[in-house]
């Protein structure tokens, strides 16, 4: 067994159409979620007993014991291991830090142990954890756990933006008002250019931005300071929040509008990303 890297991505809700509530409490949702370029790094490396360190700009609060996803995926393999987390995305943020750290353990484990087949006790996880383990563009309904790949969305470049407030996502379903929603249409459309499909996407809606922003209003402001952008297309909120993004049609669009962003507002966690 060798040292194992994985690259965590940050989740992105494209749309995140709420259309349901279960007995249990949990959410019917109907999502569109893609991947950035940037993300949570993991290395896995064999060990006599288990050990967890968080390290990177994004340490500050997160978890180093048994509470951490990371620790909880690999304790599903039964195997003692010595991770090391290094955290880029903010906590508790919308974009399925905890998630994507969770699947891309998983996907270490499972090649450090050679065996693909998924351990009992991923669903125990959190909800965003499948669709973080296909790391692809896809289309996520019932509570999270129904995930199917969507192939054929044009390139989507944008900035991500957080303003520093943790939103906790139980509270934020909580407070929403109305639970029975459309769905997304049927079909997804498929070999759009960036402009049209952005188009599209305006058409669509995440149900958690109301009570997101009533929650914490800040959000309010990064969508209208996101909207303001030069070149800005769309902007909108990813999850529970509070991170939000905008999407450009060009790479360098996006570049320019993570610059003047960062400048304008240097307290705020700011990233351009590429989507897929
Ligand atoms: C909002 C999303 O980020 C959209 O991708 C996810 O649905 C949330 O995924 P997650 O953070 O992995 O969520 P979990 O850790 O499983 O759940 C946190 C809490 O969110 C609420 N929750 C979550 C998922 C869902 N489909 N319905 C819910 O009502 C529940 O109160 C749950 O206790
Ligand atoms: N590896 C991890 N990274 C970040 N937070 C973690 C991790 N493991 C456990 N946590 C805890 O989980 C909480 C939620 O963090 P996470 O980044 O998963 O956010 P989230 O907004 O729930 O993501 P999602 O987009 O899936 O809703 C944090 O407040 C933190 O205490």
């Amino acid at each position: 067994m060798s040292i194992t890297k994985v690259f965590a991505p940050a989740k992105v809700n494209l749309t995140l159409h709420v259309t349901g509530q279960r007995r249990d409490g949990y959410h019917l949702l109907d999502s569109l979620v893609v991947f950035a370029d940037v993300g949570d790094r993991i290395t896995v490396m064999p060990a006599d007993q288990n050990r967890l360190e968080v390290i990177g700009p994004r340490a500050k609060g997160v978890p180093t014991d048994g509470t951490n996803l990371v620790a909880r995926a690999a304790n599903l393999f039964g195997v003692p291991v010595h991770i090391v987390l290094s955290k880029h995305l903010p906590a508790a943020a919308g974009i399925g830090g905890g998630s994507s750290d969770a699947a891309a353990t998983i996907l270490a484990l499972s090649d450090m142990v050679g065996d693909t087949r998924l351990p009992e006790g991923v669903a125990d996880l959190g909800a965003d954890v499948r669709v973080c383990l296909m790391r692809q563009a896809a289309r996520m309904r019932g509570i999270g756990e129904d995930v199917a790949p969507c192939p054929g969305l044009p390139p989507l470049y944008a900035v991500l933006a957080n303003p520093g407030v943790d939103v906790p996502t139980p509270e934020v379903f909580q407070a929403l008002e109305n639970k029975q929603n459309q769905p997304l249409p049927k079909r997804i459309p498929q070999g759009m250019k960036t402009g049209p499909f952005i188009d599209w996407l305006a058409t669509q809606r995440n149900d958690l931005e109301a009570p997101a922003i009533a929650r914490s209003p800040v959000i309010q402001e990064v969508l209208k300071t996101l909207s303001d952008l030069p070149g800005v297309r769309l902007a909108r909120m990813s999850g529970s929040g509070a991170t939000c993004f905008a999407l450009f049609e060009t790479e360098d669009a996006a570049q320019a509008g993570a610059t003047a962003l960062t400048q304008s507002q240097p307290d705020w966690w700011v990233e351009a990303a590429k989507l897929s």
